[in-house]
This record gives C-alpha cells, sequence and structure tokens, in this order.
C-alpha cells in the first residue's frame, strides 16, 4: 500500500513537472489586459498561447521577481496601454522586442528602447482596410446624422422630424486628404464610388494617387486643400511636425459648411480651438475615431455638442483585422526570441 501511494506521488510529481516544464518551455510576454482600454484582445490569447505564456501586467507587478528575466518580448496595443519606460525596461533584462498592435508608434520611445537592444515592430498593412473604412464611415455617418437619427428613433419626444436632421450630400463633393500614405490611398479609392473630388496634402506628392484610378489633386499648400474641401480628413502620424497640425487658423480657412474628420491621432488638432470653430459655427460639423485624451471625459465640451461624433478610437477593431493584427504580432515576437530580423521592424 505504502508501495503503491509512493509511486502515486513520483508519477504526480513527475507529471507536474513536466507541465511546469511545458509551460515555462515557451518565452513569456508580457501584456497589459491584452488589449486597453477593455482587454477587446484577450479573445485572441489562443493564437497568442500556441508560442508563449502570456505574463499580464498586473501579475508581472505583484511578482516582478519571478517574471522579469523571463519576459522575451513585450506586446502593446496603442497608446493607453502599458508605458514602456527606463523602468519597465531596466526591469527586464532578457528582453527582446517591444511588439505593437497597430501601425502608429509615436507611444513608443524607439531610440530609447533600442538603447537597451530591444527591437520595435509594429502591424503596417494590415490595419489599413479597417481604418480606411472607419474614415469613410464618420464622413458618411456625419454628413448624413447617422448617429442623431438613431438617436431620434430611440428617443423621441415627438414625431416631427427636427431641421437639424437635415444632413449634407457626400456625393459629387470634395475631399481633402491630408496625409496621402496607404491608409489615405485606400480612402481616397473607397470615394471614387461617391464620385467625389480629391484633393491631398502630404510631405511628398504621390504619382500613384493622381492617376485615373483615384484621380486626386496634390495641393502643396494645405491653405488651398482647407479652402476647397467640404469634407477634410486627417490621415497623418502624429510627429514633432503634425503635433497640433490643425488649429485656430486652419479651421479659419475651412468653409462654413464643411466637415473635419479625424482618424489619426488626436494631438495632431488643437481640441480647445476644434471646439471653438464648432460652437462658432467656423465649421459644419466634426467626426472623429481620436481625441487626447483617450477615452474623453463624459464631461468634455466635445460630448456636449450636437454636430460632434466622437468614437473611442475603433478604426482597427473589427473581428478580422484585430486576428490578422495579433499573428502578425505573434510572427515579429517569435523572430524576435529566435534571434530571426523582426519583419515589421520600426527603425528610430
Ligand atoms: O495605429 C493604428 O494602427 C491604430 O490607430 C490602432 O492603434
Amino acid at each position: 500500500m505504502l508501495h503503491m501511494t509512493s509511486r502515486l506521488i513520483q508519477r504526480t510529481f513527475r507529471l507536474r513537472s513536466t507541465v511546469t516544464q511545458v509551460v515555462m518551455e515557451k518565452p513569456c510576454i508580457l501584456a497589459t489586459t491584452l488589449g486597453a482600454p477593455g482587454g477587446i484582445y484577450k479573445c485572441f490569447a489562443p493564437c497568442i498561447e500556441k508560442h508563449f505564456t502570456i505574463i499580464p501586467y498586473e501579475r508581472f507587478v505583484q511578482r516582478k521577481e519571478d517574471f522579469a528575466d523571463k519576459i522575451q518580448a513585450v506586446f502593446v496595443w496603442g497608446a493607453g496601454a502599458l508605458k514602456v519606460d527606463q523602468n519597465l525596461l531596466q526591469s527586464l533584462p532578457n528582453l527582446k522586442a517591444v511588439v505593437n498592435g497597430g501601425v502608429g508608434v509615436d507611444h513608443l520611445d524607439i531610440p530609447l528602447i533600442n538603447s537597451f537592444g530591444v527591437n520595435v515592430s509594429n502591424t503596417p498593412q494590415v490595419v489599413d482596410n479597417a481604418t480606411a473604412d472607419i474614415g469613410v464611415s464618420l464622413m458618411l455617418a456625419s454628413a448624413r446624422k447617422i448617429v442623431e437619427g438613431h438617436i431620434f428613433s430611440k428617443f423621441r419626444d415627438s414625431d416631427d422630424f427636427p431641421e437639424s436632421s437635415l444632413g449634407t450630400d457626400v456625393t459629387g463633393a470634395t475631399l481633402g486628404i491630408i496625409g496621402m500614405g496607404r491608409i489615405g490611398y485606400k480612402i481616397a479609392k473607397r470615394t471614387q464610388g461617391f464620385e467625389m473630388k480629391i484633393l491631398y496634402h502630404n510631405r511628398n506628392r504621390r504619382p500613384e494617387s493622381e492617376e485615373s484610378a483615384v484621380g486626386a489633386t496634390y495641393c502643396a499648400n494645405m491653405k488651398m486643400l482647407l479652402q476647397r474641401s467640404d469634407f477634410v480628413m486627417v490621415v497623418v502620424n502624429l510627429s514633432p511636425q503634425t503635433h497640433k497640425l490643425i488649429g485656430a487658423k486652419e479651421f479659419a480657412m475651412m468653409k462654413p459648411n464643411s466637415t473635419f474628420i479625424n482618424i489619426s491621432r488626436g494631438l495632431v488638432v488643437d481640441q480647445d480651438a476644434l471646439v471653438d470653430a464648432l460652437k462658432k459655427k467656423m465649421i459644419r460639423a466634426a467626426a472623429l475615431d481620436v481625441t487626447y485624451p483617450e477615452p474623453l471625459p463624459r464631461d468634455h465640451p466635445l460630448l456636449a455638442l450636437p454636430n460632434v461624433i466622437v468614437l473611442p478610437h475603433v478604426g482597427t477593431h473589427t473581428v478580422e483585422t484585430s486576428q490578422i493584427m495579433v499573428e502578425r504580432m505573434v510572427t515579429n515576437a517569435l523572430a524576435a526570441v529566435t534571434g530571426g530580423q523582426l519583419p515589421d521592424e520600426v527603425k528610430a
């Protein structure tokens, strides 16, 4: 009997150590809530767990000494998530990569990260379609008062349409795109279905945008684009050059019936100037996927204005795009932990 018990204990121990070994065999990654806010990427954890053991940030903070030297990659989703600062970098001696979900890396100090011998990657291209779709959706929703219409249907006091429910035409209107990168180009192509005239402003001229499939007209001077556009859409990366690129001066140049759409980063716009422009009816409306901060405090003046749509930065939030984004992050992290070149490395 004693013999049997001892064999059982031995077996259990062997089994336990095998399980522990399997868990520890996988390299560890550090992740916040698997996507802030709200941990929406949690449902994609199985895709990551095929290759890595996920250490949630909250667990890491409680037991740093257990995990610090095991973590080889940090997964970051956007600016609201984990702060990769000097303190964190110093506490992870075996870190090889900071893997960002999404294309914008303005929230990461790449020179600082690189100075620790750590590479940075993002997920370019895979986000382009979803982000272009949200830009076009915001333009249509604002122009045709989709949100107001829904609110009216749900909460109306009377069945009379208010005068303010009248929208503005998209078909045949002029769209000014500030930032003609891959996403800007996709937006321009999509709007051909609406027979829109496209103006674009970009650091460099993009001849492919001017070809017949898109037919965009280059405005070397942003002033010309602002003065002529019915819809102005900002699609630039956030950088020191684009910080508060659109402010009081730019809003003053826009048409009173124009709509301002931002799908890039909140800090590209002087938000106080935007509130002022909307209140003074210098522009018709604004539709924003990005703000500063995110999410906006509920008592922010932008949310009190009737002619504003604010989304909580959901440009890439589709099941399909998020899945591909996570797979791409895993590919980059695997390259990093096996000593390979990161396919989507972002250089400083
Ligand atoms: O940068 C991006 O790709 C999106 O804004 C998600 O953060």
